[in-house]
């Protein structure tokens, strides 16, 4: 185990087990929908990839890399858009997928753009839900697992930029980001 982690939360079983339970609701609510998932950069990487190899239906893929927290265990409050839609959305059943939604900045923003977008159906897939830290009222869809109101790395997930490869999830040791 990586040496700055406290203690695993999920393995890579564990989050396998996680995504195909996720991945037969998905199937099932959007058969013959052909959805655009929209991968939100970059935390989502690991889990939108294996996510989507588990899906039945056709889907098409995009990407939008939107970022509020900088090097920082706390969120910025101000939320932008550094990359954004190759595809639009209009008339589009759109499936945001996340890694976490914490505070819910992320997600009401992301929302709200959709919606002025002018897309058909907007749902949203988390892979984690730290329901403690909300500010915006928001909820996902499709949750993987609720985590406690701790930093969480791994999988996909970084404390400024580090930790996004290790396979597991876990809580980063506060001493990394108190120094
Ligand atoms: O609910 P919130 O408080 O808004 O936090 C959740 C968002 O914060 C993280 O992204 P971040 O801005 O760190 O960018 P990254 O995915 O590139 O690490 C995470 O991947 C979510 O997108
Ligand atoms: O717990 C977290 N870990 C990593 N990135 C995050 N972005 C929001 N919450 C978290
Ligand atoms: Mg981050």
């Amino acid at each position: 185990m990586n040496d700055d982690i406290l203690k695993v939360l999920y393995s890579k079983q564990d989050i396998d087990a996680i995504i195909k339970r996720l991945a037969g609701e998905i199937s099932r609510d959007y058969a013959g929908k052909n959805p655009l998932v929209v991968c939100i950069l970059k935390g989502a990487i690991m889990f939108m990839t294996d996510l989507v190899r588990e899906l039945d239906e056709y889907v098409e893929l995009d990407f939008m890399d939107v970022s509020s927290y900088g090097n920082a265990t706390e969120s910025s409050g101000e939320v932008k858009v550094i990359k954004d839609l190759d595809t639009s959305v209009a008339g589009r059943d759109v499936l945001i997928v996340e890694d976490i939604v914490d505070t819910g900045r992320t997600l009401s923003y992301l929302i709200k753009i959709f919606k002025t977008r002018d897309a058909k159906s907007i749902k949203v897939c988390t892979l984690m839900d730290k329901p403690d830290r909300r500010i915006k009222t928001v909820e996902a869809d499709y949750v993987g697992t609720q985590v406690p109101n701790e930093f969480v790395v791994g999988y996909g997930l970084d404390y400024a930029e580090r930790y996004r490869n290790l396979p597991y999830i876990g809580v980063l040791k506060p001493e990394i980001y108190q120094n």
